[in-house]
């Protein structure tokens, strides 16, 4: 069993209810130990609030990256505004949050109604609500550009839930289906056992294998975490630039460039300090790994630090097996 360093059992947040893919997610992590109570919230943002300021939650995973669709950026601007709020006066921040793990889970989507239909019924509605979690449009584009081509005569319309498994709580909820509107979800078959939905359609996303990549969180504490096997050590870090400097972000490469560390992704998002900040500044998200035991570390990121406005190391963590499947 797995205790929490105050002797009770392990308390697990994920965005919920019952049946998304993050508690997919957390039954992956946690699932094979007993005495974890996996406890759902209503957004990605109160996942990491409520791990931050709830004294009797361990552990928070929140989705990342999906292969098809990308960054998920909700979770994105929850680091950035970590580090800009916790930057006070201080060149390195270090995070009150840290990850101490990755996961991947396979996301098929199914189309899911409340009762049994058939697929080439549809046509016959004058109006169709589809709800989902905003992520999951772009790893469904092609697939609902391709049912609205086959009714002609319907309007589709795209709405967006706090996730997949409540789209369909709502579309079993919703108000009773009029012989002309239509209320249907797209999430996973598990969402939909939960709410004894009927899947009309399944495998819907564009790309067969989408996948996306979650981050598994704990509080900063001085307990080094434990590191499931991997030969690869991945570590997440994110900085702004100096930005009237023009050599700036070229001088925060060249350090990667000085030392055995390879970058496997770098990607950036408005750095948005309204309303005293310029448009047009980004803070860079920025992975790395070294396979070398001669890395040195210490000088490493004193480099970073001279190059840097502001960085924050938000942990390193063994690569998942699942990166490579
Ligand atoms: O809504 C869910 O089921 C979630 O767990 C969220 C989420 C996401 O934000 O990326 C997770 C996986 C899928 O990509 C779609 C939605």
């Amino acid at each position: 069993m797995t205790v929490a360093s105050s002797g009770q059992p392990i308390a697990v947040l994920f965005l919920g209810p019952e049946g998304t893919y993050s508690h997919q997610a957390a039954l992956q992590q946690f699932g094979d130990q007993s005495n974890t109570k996996f406890v759902a919230t209503d957004s990605i943002p109160e996942c990491l609030e409520r791990l931050e300021n709830d004294c009797n939650i361990d552990y928070a995973v929140v989705p990342f990256e999906n292969s098809t669709n990308g960054q998920v950026i909700f979770t994105y601007d929850l680091l950035r505004d970590r580090m800009v709020r916790q930057s006070e006066g201080v060149n390195r921040v270090v995070p009150e949050l840290e990850v101490l793990d990755e996961q991947y889970v396979s996301v098929t989507h199914c189309l899911v109604a409340s009762s049994a239909l058939d697929l080439e019924s549809l046509s016959k509605y004058k109006r169709i609500k589809i709800y989902s979690h905003p992520q999951v449009w772009g790893q469904v584009d092609k697939y609902l550009q391709n049912l609205q081509y086959r009714c002609p005569g319907t309007v589709i319309e795209r709405l967006d839930t706090p996730s997949t498994s409540d789209a369909v709580k709502r579309t079993v909820q919703v108000e009773s289906q009029s012989g002309e509107i239509l209320s249907l979800a797209i999430a996973s078959n598990t969402a939909a056992k939960v709410y004894n939905a009927h899947i009309i359609d399944q495998a819907i996303n564009d790309k067969q294998g989408n996948t996306t990549r979650f981050l598994v969180f704990r509080k900063r504490c001085a307990t080094a975490v434990q590191l499931r096997d991997s030969r690869t050590k991945v570590s997440l870090l994110t900085f702004t630039i100096k930005h009237d400097d023009p050599r700036s972000l070229v001088d925060v490469l060249a350090t990667f460039k000085n030392y055995p560390v390879n970058i496997c992704s770098m990607s950036s998002r408005p750095l948005r300090e309204e309303p005293k900040g310029k448009k047009w500044q980004y803070i860079y998200f920025l992975e790395y790994y070294c396979e070398s035991n001669e890395m040195e570390w210490d000088a490493f990121y004193r480099e970073i630090s001279g190059s840097c406005s502001l960085w924050c190391l938000w942990g390193t963590f063994a690569r998942n097996g699942l990166y490579y499947s």
